[in-house]
């Protein structure tokens, strides 16, 4: 797969798997308030006020989640992240009914994990959201192994489980709409191609050319269009025939696009007929353009010689593509009856 596409296909992943993150992202207090009111319910009216804070840090830092959601996964969401997960180690160190003399080193470790993974739960990739599901409920098996409250981690792990293979489905999901996603491209790539040139066709001229034209209208800066018409071809078709007239096409072009930029647009529009976008270049440097093209061709060494004729003109601020384009086809033609194999500018 080129290296375009895979960029745009983890594009789309990315895109498509924050929903289920962010699900993970507001799952992970959420258990912690179902393991706090189970302590409500068991240890009473005695640890109203403990609980109480424990419920108002679950409000926080489904806030804080929130806020992270809101942020759009920027720059700013790591900031939050960082946050979020101080709040949420502190949160854990402080309501967890241990007392500092019975703090093991497997607390503290536990605790570091907690502290490493929980960015990776907030990360776009689905496979780090998978670790962080597993990893932390594991931390707070870990966290209160040996005693009842182990059956929470337990817990935990189990509905972690569910988030992992919840993930999973989605990533089939996923990279099943993703084919269709890189099929539906590759189609419209091949719609907007001319088979023989391998250029832009008339439809990929139309679907890009407009866009260009008002990037450079908003950006204020030069952009060129040119009419390229291969002379007397007809001629060539007759004495050498079609196939040869294809060859000769192909080269064309081939000797075009060595000429020009990468993100100069070329399209076959006709038969024989070219046209390029030039962008950032006024009309003179794109007569320049024009005539470096006219004399590579003209140079092609086959039998059937063959010269092009340039119609050149640039954009004026504001005016519809169509209008420049009728131009540059005005001084095409005037090329053509000033003797052929010349480049003209309007
Ligand atoms: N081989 C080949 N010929 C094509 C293709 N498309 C159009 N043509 C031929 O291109 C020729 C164009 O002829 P005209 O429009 O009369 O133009 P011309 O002979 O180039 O003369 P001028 O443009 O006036 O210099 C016709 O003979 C078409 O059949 C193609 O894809 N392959």
């Amino acid at each position: 797969m080129p290296a375009s596409e895979r960029v745009r296909l983890l594009r789309f992943t990315f895109a498509k798997s924050r929903a289920g993150l962010t699900l993970l992202t507001f799952t992970m207090p959420l258990l912690f308030a179902v393991g706090w009111l189970r302590d409500l319910v068991v240890l009473g009216a005695s640890a109203r006020w403990t609980l109480l804070l424990r419920l108002a840090l679950v409000l926080a830092l489904l806030i804080a989640a929130w806020l992270i959601r809101a942020s759009g996964f920027s720059r700013r969401t790591v900031v939050f992240g960082i946050l979020y997960t101080l709040v949420f180690s502190v949160a854990i160190a402080a309501t967890t009914a241990i007392e500092p003399a019975r703090l093991s080193l497997t607390h503290v470790a536990v605790m570091l994990m907690a502290v490493i993974l929980l960015p990776f739960a907030l990360s776009r990739l689905a496979a780090t959201g998978i670790i962080a599901a597993l990893a932390l409920p594991m931390c707070g098996l870990l966290w209160h192994l040996g005693t009842p409250l182990a059956l929470w981690g337990a817990y935990g792990l189990f509905f972690g489980a569910g988030c992992a293979i919840g993930l999973t489905q989605r990533a089939a999901h996923l990279g099943a709409s993703a084919d269709i996603f890189m099929h539906r491209q590759r189609l419209l790539e091949r719609l907007h191609r001319d088979s023989l040139t391998g250029t832009a066709n008339r439809d990929g001229w139309e679907a890009r050319a407009e866009l260009m034209r008002r990037t450079h209208q908003r950006a204020g800066t030069p952009l060129s269009v040119v009419y390229f018409d291969l002379d007397h071809f007809k001629s060539i078709n007759d004495r050498y025939g079609h196939a040869r007239g294809d060859a000769l096409l192909q080269e064309v072009s081939t000797v075009m696009r060595a000429q020009l930029r990468k993100y100069d647009l070329l399209a076959r529009i006709g038969g024989e007929e070219f046209v390029a976008l030039l962008p950032d270049l006024d009309a003179a440097a794109a007569t320049g353009v024009a005539e470096r093209i006219r004399r590579a061709v003209a140079a092609i060494d086959t039998p059937a010689s063959v010269t092009i004729s340039a119609g050149v003109t640039q954009v004026r601020d504001g005016e519809p593509l169509e209008t420049t384009t009728d131009r540059a086809d005005a001084a095409l033609l005037a090329a053509k009856r000033l003797g052929r194999d010349r480049v003209e500018q309007a």
